[in-house]
């Protein structure tokens, strides 16, 4: 079944000061299948935020279509991760979470099942201006799931952690998808990380962006992931794409 349809004809930042007026994404068509965990790939720069806010509904500024699941009952329609775990720091852990969960009985266990899942139990009644960097993003994972959404959003969120943490909180997010699935646009500019995780990645041109490749990972998704079965993948994909992708 369809989750998301794409059809992006233009996205365009108007000029603002001395900065002219410049068109982001043209032509930009894809879709996702329920459950799919979809990785969208491109150079820096060339849109993939811009995509994924116009997804959210947080940029209506363009033209063209955009078909979201519709809204079922209790479900939220999406979730939305950002590099920065923008959590409120007057509020604990806990309720961090809780507070993006509509009120129920089972809440606060429900809570704190997905914080015990990201390995947070002990840290529940802490507030976030005492967790690292890594435990910040575990507690923004967490409270995306908290929400059950269907359509998962998530940008580039482990950007700039070490990589043996951002290893730990991929092989989480998968973990947790696993268990709850849910269609997932996971965008990055790493294509070892989109390897690792993605049922297809897409990949995004330079600006203005469009899909130049939809490109399904065959390998299953178990120990079979490993770095050298990743970077052979990555070496193929790279020979496919051209010299322009050299960086990705
Ligand atoms: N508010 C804005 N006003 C004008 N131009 C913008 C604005 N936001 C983004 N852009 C431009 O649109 C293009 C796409 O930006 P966007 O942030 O979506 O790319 P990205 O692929 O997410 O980048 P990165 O990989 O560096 O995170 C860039 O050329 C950027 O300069």
């Amino acid at each position: 079944m369809t989750a998301l349809v794409v059809d992006i004809r233009e996205k365009r930042y108007p000029a603002v000061g001395r900065a002219d007026a410049a068109v982001a994404l043209r032509d930009l068509r894809f879709e996702a299948a329920s459950g799919e965990l979809l990785c969208v790939v491109g150079p820096s720069g060339c849109g993939k935020t811009t995509l994924l806010n116009i997804i959210a509904g947080l940029d209506r500024d363009f033209s063209g279509r955009m078909t979201l699941p519709p809204m079922a009952k209790g479900r939220p329609a999406i979730g939305y991760v950002f590099q920065n775990a923008r959590l409120l720091p007057w509020r604990t852990v806990l309720e961090n979470i809780e507070l993006v969960m509509p009120p129920s009985e089972g809440r606060r266990r429900r809570a704190l099942d997905l914080l015990a899942a990201t390995g947070l139990g002990d840290v529940a009644q802490v507030y976030p201006e005492r967790l690292s960097v890594g435990m910040g993003r575990r507690v923004a994972l967490a409270r995306a799931f908290a929400i059950d959404p269907q359509l998962l959003l998530l940008d580039e969120p482990f950007v700039s952690l070490d990589e043996p943490t951002a290893q730990r909180l991929r092989l989480l997010l998968l973990e947790i998808w696993g268990r709850q699935p849910t269609t997932v646009l996971f965008v990055t500019h790493d294509l070892r990380e989109a390897i690792l995780l993605a049922d297809r990645i897409i990949v995004l041109s330079p600006p203005p962006a469009r899909v130049v490749a939809s490109i399904p990972i065959a390998l299953p998704r178990d120990a079979q992931r490993d770095a050298a079965a990743i970077e052979a993948v990555r070496r193929q994909l790279l020979d496919e794409l051209g010299d322009s992708f050299g960086t990705l």
